[in-house]
Parts: C-alpha cells; structure tokens; sequence
C-alpha cells in the first residue's frame, strides 16, 4: 500500500516544519548571542587594559588614550622607500597637511572601495599601530562603533608565531586557539550569516611565509598552514564578506600584494595639539603636565620626537619621576633628618614623637612617599614604631642630610662630626668628609660604615647631578676629593682591622680612584709576604673590589683565591660581569676551585664574551667533577651556540651535577640546543629549577620539549624563560651604595634607551654623536647605523659602538656605511667589541672601516680590548699606511696578550708603530697601546 499526501498533509507538514525551523533558528540565535556577548566581554578585557612598561603599570587606555592622525596613504610608495628613510622622514618632517581619517570607519571606507579586500595600515615602531587596534576593538565592545560588524577577532602575528610551523589547521580550529568559546559555534551558521572582522596585528613580526599562489582554500573546516589560511583570507577566497585589518611596520608592509588591498592607511603618529592633549591626558596633575609641556617644547628636537607616541611616554615617565622628585622634596628632606637623627643614636626603630620632631606629622606619615619609605607596626600597648624600609635606605637619607647641611652651612647640624673645630668655608668639606671617616673607624659595630659610603658618593659632582630635584647646586671640589683619598690612603697603611680596611677600600671605590688595585695588592701582602686572615664577609667585600675594578682583572691571579691566600673555601658567589677574564682566565680560576675544597655555589660570567669550544668545554667539565657544588651559571650573552649548549648539557647529565639556576639568555641557541638541554634533564631530572633561555631563537618546538618538563612531577623544574622576556641581569654596578635610591630613574632611564629610542636618536638631526656603547645593538641594527651613515642628511661625527655583539655582517654593514661619499664619521670606538670570538679575525679585520677608501675621513679609531690578531694588526697598519687614511689616533689599548702567548702577535705588535710611523704618507699623531705580558 502506497502512502498518500493529500495537499492537506503537505500543508500541514510544511507548517510543522517551518515552526521547526524557527524554533531552532531563535535557539541557536539565542545560542550565538550569548557567545557574542561573551565574547564582546573576553575582548574589552583584553583590549581595555594597556601596559605601560611595568606589569604594574596596567592601565585602562581610556585614561591615555589619544586621537592619532591616521591618512589614506598611497600604496605604492610602500614598495620603493626603506624604513631607514621613513623613520627619517617621519622625525624631521612630520607634516600633517593630509586629511585625517578616523580610525574606527576604516571598515566602512574600505566597503566604498571597489577593488581589494582587505585595509592595510602601516606605520613606524612605536607609533600607536596596536593602540589604535585595541581603540577600534574596545569601541566595538563597547557598542560605541562598527555596530554593523557582528564580531572581531584579534589575531596578533606574534602570538600566531605560536602556533606550529607545520601544523594543518582550520580557520574554525585557529580562531578556538585564540578563543576557546567559540566551540558552540561549530555546528550553526556563524560563519556564513554573521559579519565578522579578522584584525591581523604586526605583519613585520611574522614568521609565516607568504605565498600568495598557494592552493585555494573556502571553507572554515578545511585544514591547511596558517599562512595559506592567512593569504586566502586576504585574498578573499576564504570568507569573502569578511572584513580583514593587517597592520605593519613599513619594511613588512610590501608582503601583502597591493592589488589585495582596499584600503591603505597610514599612522603618522600625534600632531603638535595631539601631543600636548595626550600629556595632559595621563598627567592628571594639571600643574605637572603643563610644567612637562612647556619643557619639552624647549628642545626642538625632543618635540619633534613626541609626535612617535612612544616617545611621549618614555619622556613624560622620565619627567614625572624627576618632578616626582622636586614635588617631594619637603618630605625628603623631613624624613633625611629624621634619618640622621636616629642613626647619630644608633636608632633603627623609633616613635611618633621622633618623626614629630623633624616636622613630619600624623597625617602625613601614612600618606604618599612615607608609605613608600617607611614601615609601621604596632607592638606592644598599641604603640606604633617606625622604621625605614631598609637601613641602606636611612643610611642614604642620613647622609644626604649632612650633604645638604654642609651646603647650607649649617654648623649646628654638622657638630656631631666638626666637635669644636671651626674650618673655613674651602676647607670644610674635607674637614667634614675627614671627621665622618673618623667617626666611622670609631664606630666599633660599623654602624656609620655604609653611611660613610653614600656621604664620599655623594660629595662627587657627578653623583649630585642625579640627584637634581633635590640639591639646588653642585660643587665640584677635586682638591678636597684628592685629600681625602690621601687621607683614606694613610689610615689604610695602619688599617689593623681587616673589617675597616675594607670599608676604606669601599670608600676610595665610592670616590672612583683609580689607583685601588695597588692598595688591594698592599692590603693582601703583608709585610712577611704572608697572607693576612681574612674573615667571610670580608672576602666577598674583598672579591667584589677586585672584580669591579677592570684593571685588576689583568693582572687576575686565580691563584689568589686559593693557594696563597686560602680564602677560596669561603667564596659563596664569584660575580665576573663585564670583566675581560678571558677564556684562559676562567680557566686556570675554575681549575684552582677544582682542586680545593671549595664552595663556590655561583658563577656568573655576564656579557663576557668568550669563545664556543673553549669555554663551554671548561664550564661544562665544571659541574661535572664530583665535588662540585656549583648551583648557578649565568652564561647570559654569550654567544654559545648550540655546540656549546652541547657540551654544557653533558656536563648536566653528570650525576655530580648539582646546578639549580642555568641562565643562557641571548646564547643564540635554536631548537637543536633546547633538545640537548632537554636530553640533559631527562638524564639527569633532580636539580635544575630554572633555565633562562630568553632572546634566543627556539622554535616552538624546540620550547615545547622543556616545557613538558615543567609540569612533569619528576622534574624539578619550575621556572623556564624564553621568548622577549627581558631578563635583568643581577649585574652589580661599582657605584651601587650610591645609586640604589636611584633605580627608578635607572628603569625609566633604561627605558629611554632601549634600541628603539636609539635608532630614532641615531637619525635625528639634533644627534652627531650618539652613544651607543654596551645598547645590545646586533648585526640587524646595524642596517639603521649604516643607513644613516649613508643618508646625504646624515651628521654623524663621532659614533661609539663598544660592547655591541655586531658580529661579522654588522661591522661589514657598518663599514659600507663609512666608505659612503655621505658619511662624515671622524671618530670610531669598538672597545672590547669582541671580535675575537668569531676566530676569524682576518675577515673581521677585513670588513672593518676600509681606511685605505678615499671616501674616508675617520680621524679616531679605538679598537681597544679586541682580538685582532697579527694578521689583523697587520691588516690595520696596511690601511693606516694608505695615502688616503686621515686617522690620526689609533687605539688598542689593554690588548690581552696572554690569550696569545706564544704567536708573534708581540713582535707585530712592537713592530706596528715603527711599520707605520716610517710610512711617508702616514699622519698618525698617536697611537695609544698598553700591553699586558703574563
Ligand atoms: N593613541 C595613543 N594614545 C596614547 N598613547 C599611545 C597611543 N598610541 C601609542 N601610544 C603609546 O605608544 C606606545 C607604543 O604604541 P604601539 O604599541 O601601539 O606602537 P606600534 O605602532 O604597534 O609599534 P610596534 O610596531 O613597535 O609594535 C604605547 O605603549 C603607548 O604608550
């Protein structure tokens, strides 16, 4: 029997269905509406809150947040303009005669376009790119705009790095990378009837390669590599309705074909009223900001930099905290004298009633730079006792006191040292200075020791110029300076105590003379020839003298350390940052530590550049022997390769090996040395607590297997650092007692000069003679250095570049630049810049300044500290001899021979003045060599 549908059965049925399907289509809207709210949700989160710098700097952009001046630009320029000469054209002429656009209808201009898919935006470093994608993102949250678009995702090129290279992957699957929520979508029809927005930040950090020929991809489900996702999306193969935004530095921007893009945009950064908007945005002190104004429109050329956004921020950081300084100043002073009046009675906690006599009353005491300063409890009786966060920190404040009260001549203040003498205004410096050095030796606890430290760092001008804000002058006083190293000098030779001594060593480092390594060979030598005892904390005081000072590290006998002296047994920590030990040196060190009882639980050997083979062999052979106690290595900027992660993690298998903190920052190590890494702690799983292996270039793979080990019971791993994060070096400065109250200023400082800040101040106009010694610049960087060079604008004269790690095509680089018929540099400097450790010296040589070009005015070459060689000694006095070389100074100083002993570097080196100075055309007036035969 056959059924029959009589047209009543059909209509019904068609009915039935209908309300079917609406009943599913309301549900699954319902469904989808939810996940947009939420979603909406997830990205005012993530767009809302900015970092500024430090992770507690998180704000919410609303609160900095200000209008950029963003035009239609041409897109063909893109592809003819390096980005040397934008960042140029961008500093000098920052016109803004363009019409502005807004940045949140790009989506709506680029609809009004007839051809291309896609807006395409690009702009220089820093200026406002990611700030005007998270602006555009949060208004559309916010339901303040683009309310025709359904949904925008955000896929940063960084954090697409992440992904894979060889992984097959869906649209649908990338987006639930970045957004796990969107799971429910799965089965609806998200993709087809919804307007969706993809935003593709920082093009120029890509890694994906693209081709833009590749295989077609349409459908949201099909698997393919993000890059031919990526380039279908542009193309508008894949979801055609969608709206794409991809954002770039300049160099970047030309990957993307230009018949792909609908619209190009420009940021040009703020103009002149958007700069001052954006200070008094996020200065909320109306007095501050206007103060800040007003200094930077005094420098020509600090203005000009502000229309980059990045540069308003590092200035208005950089002037708040100096205001900061000034604006406190009252407060400072109170709490100074409080901090000398507790330590004259030896005092480090004390009452209310204390703090009221120096003028600081109740209400201030909990508010502002007190919290910051001061810590309060309540003990017994509810009585409240202060104390200042640290005691360094009363000891810097006391002394700042007693600087203040000699500038003000304030005899009374000062009686506690001057007693009944009456110096004369010349002589009541050093009178004071001598007075606080007696008091100290007297103190037998050494409770005015460090005190002693900040008031001598002080009394040095260049100390008092950080402290502006807070001294109304300075005083340069160098005879009184000189007396009292001699008067330092003289208690030294009847020093009984070993602990003052050492104190007296600290105060003639705090002073900067340079003669100290003598009084610590005078102080280690007695007069019987025999060591003198020397106590724990001595030693390490002791230790850190003589590796602060870079003098003595030439001379640095290992031996010292342990067989005369025998004092090694109680090294805990040896702290080689930014000393020219060299491979040599830290072998013979490690080799004496090895057969002695020794307890060296810490090596750091910071930024000093040695060579793959050697230094690896020797470190790793370190934590193998079996009494080894080491527990950190800090090989952090070196360039070990992974050959050398090789023989570093056999030394890690070792059983013996008791390492907990590896530290291998900016090694140049890639995926192969994460796998030799990985098999060491799979050999050996019981100690490593943490690896550091930031600034190096892993894959993510490479990454992957380490990570594995950190969630992984049998390890002990808990820390492991890679990517950009930046690592700070516990790299100890000679000037530490005096600065730590400073180290704001050093963070907003460092900020300033970050390599960003550098290459803009390298091709401004204002700058002939930038610094860049010891600013991490790579081979990369040279590109800009060169180009600036070259450019028929550029006014460099002079140009330091020490302890930059350029490598061989960095100063090949460079060099082109200074053979350039432009470039004007007369003054070189590549101290210690170590090109030693590529072991091909010739070549190295080789590509340094050509000094036989004609097109070369160099006048000053130093090329102090380097490895050269003979045959790049010989190199050199070739070029030197040339009719065309101008140079009339050349250094190498402190030129180590014994990394050489037996080559005939000596004899060339004796020879070289003689081979040039007997060249007819040679103009050389000095030549500056110091050698050091061991
Ligand atoms: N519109 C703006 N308002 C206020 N501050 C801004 C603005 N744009 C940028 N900034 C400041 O400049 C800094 C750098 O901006 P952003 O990260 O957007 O630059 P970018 O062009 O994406 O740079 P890069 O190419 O280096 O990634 C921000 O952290 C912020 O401090």
């Amino acid at each position: 029997m056959s059924t029959s549908y009589d047209s009543q059965h059909i209509s019904d049925f068609r009915q039935k269905s209908q309300q079917f399907l609406c009943v599913r289509f309301v549900l699954e809207h319902d469904v989808l509406q939810k996940i947009l709210e939420s979603h909406k949700d997830d990205m005012k989160a993530k767009t809302g809150r900015v970092f500024e710098g430090k992770k507690e700097n998180k704000i919410h952009i609303s609160k900095v947040y200000t209008e950029l001046f963003i035009t239609e630009g041409d897109i063909t320029n893109v592809y003819d303009e390096h980005e040397v000469l934008k960042i140029d054209r961008a500093l000098k002429k920052p016109k803004f005669e363009d019409t502005p656009i807004d940045c949140n209808s790009i989506f709506c201009l680029l609809k009004q376009k007839k051809e291309g898919n896609i807006v395409l935006t690009k702009g220089i470093a820093g200026i406002g790119k990611t700030f005007s994608v998270h602006k555009l993102i949060l208004d559309w949250a916010e339901g303040k705009a683009n309310q025709h678009v359904d949904c925008v995702f955000l896929l940063p090129f960084r954090e697409i790095n992440l992904i894979k290279d060889d992984k097959e992957i869906s649209l649908h699957e990338l987006l639930l990378e970045f957004y796990p929520d969107l799971k429910e979508v799965e089965n609806t029809k998200f993709y087809e009837e919804y307007k969706l927005a993809f935003i593709f930040d920082g093009l120029d950090e890509s890694r994906l390669e693209l081709d833009f020929d590749c295989k077609l991809v349409k459908c949201v489900n099909a698997r393919s590599s993000v890059d031919v996702l990526f380039t279908n999306l542009v193309r508008g193969k894949l979801l055609p309705s969608a709206l794409i935004w991809v954002t770039s530095r300049p160099a970047a921007a030309n990957l993307i074909p230009p018949e792909y893009v609908g619209l190009f945009t420009e940021v040009r950064g703020f103009t002149d009223h958007q700069k001052e908007e954006y200070f008094r945005k996020r200065i909320v002190d109306e007095a501050q900001a206007s103060k800040i104004i007003s200094h930077i429109r005094t420098s020509r050329s600090l203005y000009i930099m502000c229309h980059i956004p990045v540069f308003c921020w590092i200035t208005a950081s950089v002037l708040q905290d100096i205001l900061l300084l000034s604006s406190n100043k009252g407060m400072i002073l109170k709490l100074a004298k409080l901090a000398f009046e507790q330590l004259k009675e030896e005092n480090v906690m004390f009452y209310e009633t204390d703090l009221k006599a120096c003028g600081i009353d109740e209400s201030e005491e909990s508010t502002g730079l007190c919290t910051e300063i001061f810590k309060k409890d309540s003990v017994l009786h509810e009585v409240k006792v202060y104390y200042f966060i640290h005691l360094s920190v009363q000891e810097f404040l006391a002394a700042l006191h007693v600087f203040l009260c000699y500038l003000k001549l304030d005899m009374d203040e000062l009686k506690f040292f001057l007693e009944n003498s009456r110096p004369n205004k010349k002589e009541l410096l050093y009178v004071l200075l001598r007075k606080a050095i007696d008091k100290a030796k007297e103190s037998d606890r050494g409770h005015f020791d460090l005190f002693l430290r900040f008031l001598l760092g002080i009394s040095l001008q260049s100390n008092q110029k950080l402290l502006i804000g807070l001294l109304d002058e300075t005083l340069e006083n160098k005879n009184c300076i000189n007396k009292t190293i001699q008067y330092i000098k003289q208690l030294q030779n009847n020093d009984k105590c070993p602990d003052k001594s050492i104190n007296h060593f600290f105060c003639i480092l705090e002073l900067q003379d340079r003669t100290l390594y003598q009084q610590i060979m005078k102080y280690l030598k007695s007069e019987s020839g025999q060591p003198k005892a020397v106590s724990n904390s001595n030693c390490s005081a002791l230790v850190y003298v003589l590796l602060m000072s870079g003098e003595v590290l030439d001379d640095f006998d290992p031996k010292m350390f342990n067989k005369t002296y025998n004092i090694s047994h109680r090294l805990r920590e040896l702290d080689l940052s930014g000393n020219d030990l060299q491979d040599s040196g830290l072998h013979k060190l490690l080799d004496e530590m090895k057969n002695t009882e020794r307890k060296l639980e810490v090596l750091r050997k910071v930024l000093m550049k040695f060579s793959i083979n050697h230094s690896c062999e020797i470190v790793s052979s370190a934590p193998q022997s079996s009494n080894s106690v080491l527990r950190e290595l800090d090989l952090s900027n070196n360039d070990l390769q992974d050959s050398g992660v090789k023989l570093l993690s056999d030394g890690l298998k070792s059983p013996n090996c008791q390492l907990e903190i590896l530290r291998l920052s900016g090694c140049m190590v890639t995926e192969e040395g994460c796998g030799y890494l990985s098999s060491a702690l799979s050999a050996n799983p019981s100690h490593l607590r943490e690896l550091d292996l930031s600034y190096n270039h892993p894959a993510q793979s490479g990454v992957q297997l380490l990570k594995h080990k950190l969630d992984h019971p049998k390890y002990k791993l808990e820390k492991l650092k890679y990517g950009k994060c930046k690592y700070t070096s516990t790299h100890t400065s000679t000037q530490t007692p005096t600065y730590t109250h400073l180290c704001i200023f050093n963070y907003v400082v460092g900020q300033l000069f970050s390599t960003l800040a550098l290459k803009i101040h390298l091709t401004a106009e204002y700058s002939s003679k930038p610094n860049l010694a010891g600013c991490n610049l790579t081979a990369q960087d040279c590109e800009i250095v060169s180009s600036a060079l070259q450019s028929s604008n550029c006014v460099l004269r002079e140009l330091d570049l020490s302890n930059n790690d350029l490598q061989d095509s960095g100063v090949k680089l460079l060099s082109d630049g200074v053979k350039s018929p432009n470039c004007q540099l007369q003054i070189l400097r590549f101290v210690r810049f170590d090109l030693g450790y590529h072991k091909c010296s010739e070549l190295c040589l080789d590509k340094l300044p050509p000094l036989q070009s004609s097109n070369c005015v160099l006048r000053e070459l130093d090329l102090s500290n380097n490895d050269l060689q003979d045959s790049g000694v010989k190199l050199l006095s070739d070029g030197v001899k040339s009719p065309n070389c101008q140079l009339q100074i050349l250094r190498f100083v402190r030129f180590d021979l014994g990394y050489h002993k037996c080559s005939e570097l000596s004899r060339c080196l004796h020879f070289l003045p003689f081979l040039i100075l007997s060249s007819p055309n040679c103009k050389i007036k000095s030549i500056f060599m110091c050698l050091f035969v061991v």
